[in-house]
């Protein structure tokens, strides 16, 4: 890697200019903050040795990609938009929960200050499920990547409204030459033309807005048919339940990512396999390649 290639890579994110800060302003300010502390606890040489000894990642492309609509559930404690949503003593145990009901892929978030999650709770996750594992937080420098692999995920999400075109290219291909999936989120269709520019195969519409933390579950429908068909499409948040599911596979989602509408209910083994019947059923749209 050039010394130019590593610059460009840690200088995503930076706020717009001159506008108000957002909330997602907010949130990379201090992602950047935790991220600097970490790195002087340990190195980006020792980060990248602890990443390359992990077990080799699972292939997460490959599960997505399968026949029916999936669903990647996640853990997640709290939102800047709620505030705690679930306690989750254990997330080793909601994950094993939402594997028994069927999900594809797990999602952990691992930011703190505004979701309640830490890299911790991704090591406990990977321990306890045999499906891949996501890395959910506000990825802006290759550290984070290093540090995925090296916690054990197996998919890594980049926003592209944090990232500067440069930036997301280069941890896309970071992600990618660590055998690891990017799940490349977008909210525009500027950004997703940006994130098929950058060379992304798996694309999240995110129906909230990062900036006002509003959902609109039309960005999906807005957004998805206009991918190519290769692409596969998540439908992220939003899902309150199996009608959202078959809502968002009529629009050609291959898969939904769930985070509130599973920690809040009373048996996410239950509220899973709810969602995922309804992803498989045959009267259910499903993606044609
Ligand atoms: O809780 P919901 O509405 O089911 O949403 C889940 C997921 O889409 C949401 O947590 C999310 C989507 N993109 C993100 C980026 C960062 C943090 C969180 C997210």
């Amino acid at each position: 890697m050039t010394a130019e290639h590593a610059n460009a890579e840690d200088e995503g994110g930076k706020p717009a200019v001159g506008g108000p800060a957002s909330v997602l302003d907010e949130i990379l300010a201090g992602v950047r903050e935790d991220v600097e502390l970490r790195q002087q606890r340990v190195s980006l040489e020792r980060i990248k040795e602890l990443a390359a000894a992990a077990p080799p990642p699972l292939d997460a492309y490959a599960a997505l990609r399968r026949p029916g609509v999936g669903v990647i559930a996640e853990v997640k404690r709290s939102s800047p938009s709620k505030g705690q949503l679930a306690e989750i003593p254990d997330p080793a145990d909601l994950a094993t929960e939402y594997a028994a009901g069927g999900a594809r892929c797990i999602s952990v978030l691992t930011e703190g200050r505004w979701f309640g999650g830490s890299l911790d709770d991704l090591v406990s996750v990977r321990a306890a499920v045999g499906v891949p594992v996501l890395r959910k937080d506000f990825v802006v420098s290759s550290y984070q990547v290093h540090e995925a692999r090296a916690h054990g995920a197996d998919l890594v999400l980049l926003i592209v409204a944090a990232l500067e075109q440069k930036v997301l290219t280069g941890l896309l291909e970071r992600i990618e030459s660590l055998g690891m999936t990017a799940l490349v989120e977008v909210h525009t269709e500027e950004e997703a033309d940006r994130a098929l520019e950058a060379g992304a195969q798996v694309i999240g519409v995110n129906a909230r807005n990062l900036r006002t933390l509003e959902v609109d579950r039309s960005v999906f429908e807005r957004i998805a048919p206009g991918l190519p068909s290769s692409i596969v499409k998540i439908a992220e948040s939003g899902v309150r339940g199996p009608h959202d599911l078959i809502r968002y596979a009529s629009a050609g989602a291959d898969a939904v990512l769930v985070g509130e509408g599973l920690v809040t209910q009373k048996s996410p083994r239950d509220a899973v396999a709810a969602l995922v019947n309804a992803g498989n059923h045959p009267a259910t749209p499903r993606p044609v390649r």
